[in-house]
């Protein structure tokens, strides 16, 4: 694979600019933005029901249901053209994938808290490589112990690599840019053991 545009905390997060070029990434906005049947899921918060601040779907391998925020998700069937950028990333990174978590983020408005992906479901050194498409957004890293920042401007056709450890050490978040206006598409390629 070609060497990362960037990379920092001892390799633990990688970051592609471009992987995809703008017409790849253009093409792929509009047909996961069209064709793909997005959901408003709730969330309980401090035990209130809320609407989350975004879209997502789940899609992945059969097998691969989800457990998020209390509850089991289906896995979305893949749409061919997913498959085969899934197969693209699994060649240029080497590891494998089965699932990957689509978000919509409408405008800078919609945004995602802070978190680390740390499902059981996920083992304790998962890697998940984050495509980003559409507006560009601020992506924040901060230590779990010592409270060191990163932050990363995503743009579209970026990718991100999170390795091992990056999800023990840190937490992530998309804050929201209420100066922007138009939507932006992340998805999140992951490998979700079945729990069974
Ligand atoms: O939208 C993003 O860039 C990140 C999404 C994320 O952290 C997640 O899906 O776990
Ligand atoms: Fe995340």
């Amino acid at each position: 694979m070609e060497p990362a545009t960037h990379s920092d905390i001892n390799q633990q997060l990688l970051v592609y600019r471009a992987w995809l070029n703008a017409g790849e990434a253009t093409r792929l906005f509009q047909r996961l933005q069209n064709e793909l049947p997005w959901q408003q899921h709730h969330i309980q918060v401090f035990g209130k029901r809320c609407l989350e601040p975004r879209l997502s779907l789940w899609v992945g391998d059969e097998d691969c249901a989800y457990r998020y925020s209390g509850r089991w998700r289906e896995p979305s069937p893949w749409p061919d053209y997913l498959l085969a950028l899934k197969q693209a990333l699994e060649q240029r990174v080497q590891q494998p994938f089965n699932s990957v978590l689509l978000n919509y983020y409408r405008d800078g408005a919609d945004y995602m808290g802070w978190h680390s992906d740390n499902e059981k479901q996920l083992g304790s050194a998962p890697v998940i490589a984050s495509l980003s498409l559409g507006e560009a957004r601020r992506f924040l890293f901060r230590h779990k112990l010592n409270n060191e920042r990163r932050e990363y401007l995503l743009e579209h056709g970026d990718m991100l690599l999170m390795n091992q450890l990056s999800q023990q050490q840190w937490q992530h978040s998309l804050p929201k840019m209420l100066k922007v206006k138009r939507p932006r598409i992340n998805l999140t390629f992951r490998y979700t053991m079945s729990l069974s």
